[in-house]
């Protein structure tokens, strides 16, 4: 009581002292403190632990509510989650857009090789059995630093609680549920991205879009024209051929797996954190999904494939909009090159976006990828993704070149 009252007459600001209830959450798990030292080394925070440790019986929840697992292979299952996200997923700062994650693109995202049925968590409401609340885990063999040690970890998305129940603290049973689900498997460590800053970013990447179709991005404020700029002068800035310019440029397909995961496992190893690709993996994540995920391989005369390059889609419901709904992005995703320079790479995933139909194409400043935003048009948005690795402390900060994953 005490507090509040003295929070009331020290201005909000500079109350740091009294704050008693930051990071109220995330001070109780291991993860660094916001101003924590950089140790020597890096490793796991917690004390080790063993699964049977790990108590057995889930979370509780506050009464009316129950856990479930999603089998995304039932179509149910499949339509309650789109519709719990289509309507209360993430939206910018301005409440002008909301992801539009697909029902194929769900689909794909959370069926990987290895996948666990209890490591897609919903919470329903017993009554109806609506789903309300839900958090995504998915196994990965991450390589942190040390080239040779691999940590099978899960990466963690998804994060969602219905508008109508936000702000009861739901976010954090949902999140000491999936850890509970993941350390009975024998795993301590994850990795997530996130919009919001919380305790304690690895990295911090920049979101850039390169326009397709500037007209519709201006109508619908996604972008502005400049103080001197005419719709005629910025359509033909951003003008791309009908057809792409790399010979030897065709679609992957699964049989090119066993070519590409090597391939792809020796382009990320210049970086200090990503994750090594099965050839399971490979076939399953960039086997080309209509309106989900594009991969193309540059194929020499003598049939060697040397270069690849890989976007997803993931459109977003323009909210409240009298003439469009739906903007229809692109994200660039994976790649690599032997042959061809990157920015041709990345100007032919361009033409090939702009031929099927995406309004932007968006890129993370991670990887190499500051090669070719400027020359290709790119400009820096208003998003910052925040890189997380739960139970591990870093020795450095980690620049956004040093990153070599992307989560969708
Ligand atoms: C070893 C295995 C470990 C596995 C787990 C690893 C960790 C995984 C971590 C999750 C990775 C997710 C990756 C993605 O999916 S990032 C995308 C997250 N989803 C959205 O932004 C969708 C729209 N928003 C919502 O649905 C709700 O606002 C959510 C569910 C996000 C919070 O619900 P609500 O707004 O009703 O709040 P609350 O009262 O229940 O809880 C408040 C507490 O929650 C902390 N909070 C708020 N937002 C986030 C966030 N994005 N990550 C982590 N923590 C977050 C907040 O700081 C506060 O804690 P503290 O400040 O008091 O300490
Ligand atoms: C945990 N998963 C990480 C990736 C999720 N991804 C794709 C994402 N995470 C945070 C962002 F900041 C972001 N941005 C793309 C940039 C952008 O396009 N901003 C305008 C915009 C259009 N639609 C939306 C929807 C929500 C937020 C901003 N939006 C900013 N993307």
């Amino acid at each position: 009581k005490e507090v509040q009252q003295a929070q009331q007459e020290v201005p909000a600001e500079n109350n740091t002292l009294l704050q008693t209830n930051q990071w109220q959450f995330w001070n109780t798990q291991p993860v660094p403190k916001m101003d924590d030292p950089f140790p020597e080394t890096s490793g796991p925070i917690d004390v080790i632990k063993k699964p049977e440790d790990i108590q057995k019986d889930p979370y509780n929840l506050p009464a009316g509510f129950e856990w479930c697992n999603l089998n995304l292979k039932n179509q149910d299952d499949l339509d309650q989650l789109y519709t719990l996200l289509v309507e209360n997923y993430v939206e910018d700062d301005d409440n002008m857009f909301r992801f539009d994650y697909s029902r194929e693109f769900l689909r794909w995202a959370l069926s990987p090789p290895g996948q666990y049925e209890d490591w897609l968590a919903g919470v329903r409401v017993t009554k109806t059995k609506k789903l309300v609340g839900f958090i995504s885990g998915i196994p990965v063999h991450m390589i942190l630093q040390k080239k040779e040690e691999v940590i099978k970890m899960t990466e963690i998305n998804f994060l969602c609680v219905n508008k109508k129940l936000r702000s009861k603290r739901l976010a954090p049973v949902l999140i000491k549920e999936i850890t509970r689900r993941v350390n009975i498997k024998n795993m301590w460590q994850a990795v997530y991205t996130a919009g919001v800053l919380i305790p304690k970013p690895i990295s911090i990447a920049q979101y850039f879009h390169r326009s397709l179709n500037p007209k519709k991005l201006i109508e619908i404020n996604f972008s502005s024209l400049g103080k001197n700029q005419t719709m005629a002068r910025v359509q033909k800035l951003y003008k791309l051929p009908e057809e792409t310019t790399i010979k030897g440029l065709r679609p992957f397909n699964k049989k090119d797996a066993p070519t590409v995961a090597p391939m792809l496992n020796k382009y990320l190893e210049q970086f200090d954190l990503y994750h090594k690709f099965s050839v399971e993996d490979v076939k399953h994540y960039f086997a080309p999904v209509d309106n989900v995920i594009y991969s193309y391989v540059v194929e020499s005369e003598d049939k060697k494939i040397t270069d690849f390059f890989s976007f997803y889609c993931l459109p977003s419901t323009i909210i409240n909009h009298p003439k469009h709904n739906q903007l229809r992005a692109a994200y660039s995703y994976y790649h690599f090159s032997t042959a061809t320079p990157l920015k041709d790479l990345i100007y032919n995933a361009l033409i090939l976006a702009k031929k099927y139909d995406f309004d932007v194409f968006n890129a993370l400043n991670l990887m190499e990828n500051t090669q070719f935003l400027d020359e290709l048009l790119f400009s820096p948005g208003d998003g910052n993704l925040h890189y997380y690795l739960y139970n591990w402390r870093l020795s450095e900060q980690f620049k956004p070149s040093q990153l070599g994953m992307v989560l969708v």
